[in-house]
């Protein structure tokens, strides 16, 4: 055991740096975990180790700023510092890695390993990639969820039902939250909703809701605004509701895959520690969404209803179109203004208000608001009446952003491109999934500014030389990158169109690259 005195350091990471020299003092290498103890004040965590040669001096521990958040050290206190166990929960990741089945208990040793930063980020990794290629059983992904949920807060209301509407996302533009959530509030039910930042897309609802108030919230909070407002909307990964979800999508969403055991878990923990009674939730179908066909949307759904049985939560899921965007707009502002003028009552064609208020529909139905099969109709009354816009404001007031928010105050990035139609024809294709990435290379879901605005969808005519998108960024270089993906991805099919010439001498070429 050696005493080091603490360096704060400014960086968003998780762990400690020692000097090089002092690591080898208490025999640990880069990647290995130590133990920072201060006796006196009774506070330990557990850090990965990176060493250093200059950086952190000898005789000093560097604590990076997430670590810290526990830690709670001031500049210069002394430290314990102790070699760490190797932790038991590795052991689990690579019994999943080799195909093997996590018990009740081996979970929670891994998910409260995750929340306690006891693992690495490659190790996180490991575990999610191993889930990812073996899969979970409903049993471990019952123990998931319950293991999530347990590990951080839980929030009991006085009156019930709550009601609650989940996404598993994967389909661009599915800004549907900022309608639903609002609808059913209006309708005087209870809905504290909790969402992700993107995972696989280009702007999670977390995302989009940060355009317009903070979104970051308590438990007790999350609690205290829904018993005023009916509603809110606010991002799961700050309240220190099921704390490990955003370690593991932190970890998903460069991959830009969801692990499907996973997904349920991130889903329904968020729905049972809010005390959700009744839920509904969303499965895009399409060819590039995460379900690829109704059959694997229908045992999806299954899933979700029968972990919901598990859990004493009523599940209804709705099978929803996922082969093209929902409405026009890809990207946080873009999405956000589109979601307010649809509250606003303006004429938006087609999918999002359809899809909006089916799914606010089947949660009215199931809360006792509609008969069955009136509920779609009322939820369309409520939006057209201006009670859904106002409800919107409320929930917006009280998360602490500007209620009298207008659509066109929220205005996309001040660089943009037009690609047009190379030649007349029906679009043929939307690739959904070219789209998210051309929307993140424009620097979409950081940059508020970026993303897409498709002028033509699938089914629609162009003429040649009319736009069939335009790309926003905030930033001139974003922009160009994203022009190049785009040529690269071509992400719309329009009939008639030349998707590629391959010269005579491309195989030459090709060899010589
Ligand atoms: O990035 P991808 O994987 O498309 O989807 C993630 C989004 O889907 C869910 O939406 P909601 O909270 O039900 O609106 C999540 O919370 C998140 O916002
Ligand atoms: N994995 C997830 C998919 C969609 N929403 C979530 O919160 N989590």
């Amino acid at each position: 055991m050696i005493k080091l005195s603490a360096k704060l350091m400014d960086i968003d990471y998780r762990g400690v740096m020692l000097n090089r020299e002092d690591a080898r003092k208490t025999g640990v290498l880069d990647g290995d975990r130590i133990q920072i103890i201060n006796q006196e004040r009774g506070a330990s965590v557990q850090a990965v180790v990176t060493t250093t040669e200059t950086i952190i001096q000898e005789g000093t521990v560097g604590i990076f700023y997430v670590t810290n958040k526990r830690l709670d050290a001031k500049e210069g206190e002394t430290f314990e510092i102790r070699v760490a166990d190797r932790p038991v929960s590795i052991d689990y990741i690579k019994k999943k890695m080799d195909g093997g089945k996590f018990t009740s208990d081996e979970t929670f040793s891994v998910v409260k390993d995750i929340v306690n930063d006891v693992l690495s980020p490659g190790e996180v990794s490991a575990y999610i990639t191993g889930s990812y290629i073996n899969g979970l059983d409903m049993d471990e992904i019952e123990y998931l969820t319950r293991a999530m949920v347990s590990t951080g807060e839980q929030i009991s209301f006085g009156s019930h039902p709550i009601v609650d509407k989940h996404s598993i996302g994967g389909v661009p533009g599915n800004k549907i939250t900022l309608l639903v959530v609002p609808i059913i509030a209006a309708a005087g039910l209870k809905i504290p909703k909790t969402s992700s930042r993107a995972i696989t897309g280009a702007g999670g609802t977390a995302d989009l809701m940060e355009a317009l108030c903070p979104v970051s919230f308590s438990a007790d909070e999350v609690r205290n605004m829904t018993e005023k407002a009916g509603a809110v909307i606010v991002w799961g990964g700050a309240t220190n509701i099921a704390p490990a979800d955003d370690r593991i999508i932190t970890h998903e969403y460069p991959l830009k895959i969801d692990a499907r055991g996973q997904m349920l878990a991130s889903v329904m923990a968020k729905k049972y520690a809010v005390g959700a009674d009744l839920v509904v939730i969303d499965i895009p179908v399409g060819e590039h969404a995460k379900v690829r066909n109704p059959e694997e949307g229908r045992k999806l759904a299954r899933e979700f209803i029968e972990l919901g049985e598990r859990l004493g939560m009523r599940v209804e899921c709705a099978l929803t179109y996922g082969d093209s965007p929902i409405g026009h707009a890809i990207g946080v502002n873009l999405e956000v203004r589109e979601a307010l003028k649809a509250l606003e009552g303006a004429n938006i064609p087609g999918s999002l208000i359809q899809k909006s208020t089916s799914l606010a529909g089947i949660a009215l139905e199931m809360a006792g608001k509609a008969q069955n099969g009136e509920g779609g109709k009322l939820a369309e009354e409520i939006l057209k009446s201006g009670k859904a816009l106002e409800k919107m404001k409320e929930i917006i007031k009280i998360q602490g952003g500007n209620p009298d928010v207008k659509s066109d105050d929220i205005v996309p990035g001040s660089h943009s491109y037009d690609i047009n139609a190379p030649e007349s024809g029906y679009v043929v294709e939307l690739n959904n999934s070219s789209l998210i990435t051309i929307a993140r290379t424009a620097g979409a879901p950081n940059d508020h500014g970026a993303g897409i605005y498709i002028h033509k969808k699938k089914g629609n005519h162009v003429k040649k030389g009319e736009p069939i998108f335009t790309i926003y960024a905030d930033r001139p270089w974003r922009l160009e990158s994203a022009l190049e993906t785009g040529r690269r991805l071509m992400p719309v099919i329009v009939e008639g169109m030349m998707i590629d010439r391959i010269p005579s001498d491309y195989w030459r070429n090709s060899r010589q690259l």
